[in-house]
């Protein structure tokens, strides 16, 4: 437990190098310090920090939705809506959906994840939204919540995601109309969860879902898997690829699911999945720590999965 403990104190010096999120205004109350790891394997689980803490998953729940979507509409019908091509944008970003014939280049991307939010299953919002906490629900084991101040937080500060969300629609890559793509989507950035659940979804990957509940075919789970690899740590995907080597996802909110498909960390082994929660963010999107923890794990587990 040694090396991974002084992994996980040499990391927690890192937060003071980020800072929280601001743009989304509840983000802005957490705690620039805080810094949790779990990493689970089929059989045990180890833990680091404030475990219990609550946070929303932001990003990471593109990966998720991504796969609803998918298997509800098969592989093909949602490749018409959404590419899968790393941008080396940031997350947020407009330009491109002027070029590749305006469709967004992912679903990590907002301008995908919005697309994809419109595509899930049910008439209404509500149904949109219970198909993804349903599939998070079979996949961590317990209910999932939706933290209705930050959806609100967001929800009122969104004028950038509602215009990428109105040039969507005027290039017919809407399923729903703009109000309802948004509120969809800014309500599963808001699921509540700790890095215990984090670490049981990156499992899920770890194991291609092979002992879980939540069904998803197992060539969804490769394409999410690549997409975390190629695109799933903002426009700093291609670095986390070079240097981690691992399939990962991130969000403002500092949490990342990292997904080690055979490995050996301390007493964990075989398939692992690692959840962290770090809200002091770099410039790119990225937990500071969450970074620094897998650079050096990676590193000394040899955990690069090519
Ligand atoms: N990168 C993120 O985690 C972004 C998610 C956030 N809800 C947004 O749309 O801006």
């Amino acid at each position: 437990m040694k090396k991974l403990q002084g992994i996980y104190e040499h990391a927690a010096q890192m937060t003071a190098k980020g800072k929280v999120a601001t743009y989304i205004p509840a983000l802005a109350t957490a705690n620039p310090d805080a810094f949790a790891v779990s990493l689970v394997s089929m059989e045990d689980k180890i833990d680091f920090g404030e475990c219990t803490q609550l946070f929303t998953l932001q990003s990471v729940v593109k990966v998720f939705s991504f796969m609803v979507a998918m298997n509800h509409h098969g592989i093909e019908e949602i490749l018409r809506y959404v590419d899968v091509e790393p941008t080396g944008d940031s997350f947020d970003s407009i330009v491109r959906l002027e070029s590749h014939n305006n469709k967004p280049f992912n679903p990590m991307i907002n301008a995908g994840a919005i697309t994809v939010a419109s595509l899930l299953p049910g008439e209404t919002m509500y149904e949109k939204v219970k198909s993804v906490t349903l599939f998070l629900e079979q996949i961590i084991g317990k209910k999932v919540h939706i933290d209705n101040e930050v959806y609100l937080s967001e929800y009122h500060a969104a004028d950038y995601n509602r215009a990428i969300a109105y040039i969507l629609q005027a290039n017919g890559f809407l399923k729903s109309n703009v109000e309802e793509a948004l509120q969809v989507y800014l309500q599963l950035c808001s699921i509540s969860v700790n890095v215990e659940d984090l670490a049981k979804m990156a499992l899920y990957f770890a194991t291609n879902g092979e002992k879980s509940t939540a069904t998803c075919s197992k060539e969804v789970i490769h394409i999410a898997k690549a997409l975390m690899f190629t695109c799933g740590m903002y426009n700093a995907s291609g670095k986390f690829a070079a240097f981690i080597g691992l399939p990962a996802k991130s969000g403002v909110s500092g949490a990342i699911i990292a997904v080690v498909k055979n490995g050996a960390i301390e007493h964990l082994q075989g398939p692992i999945g690692i959840g962290i929660y770090g809200p002091a963010i770099d410039q790119v999107g990225n937990s500071v720590a969450g970074i620094a923890f897998l650079t050096q794990l990676s590193k000394e587990f040899d955990l690069f999965c090519l």
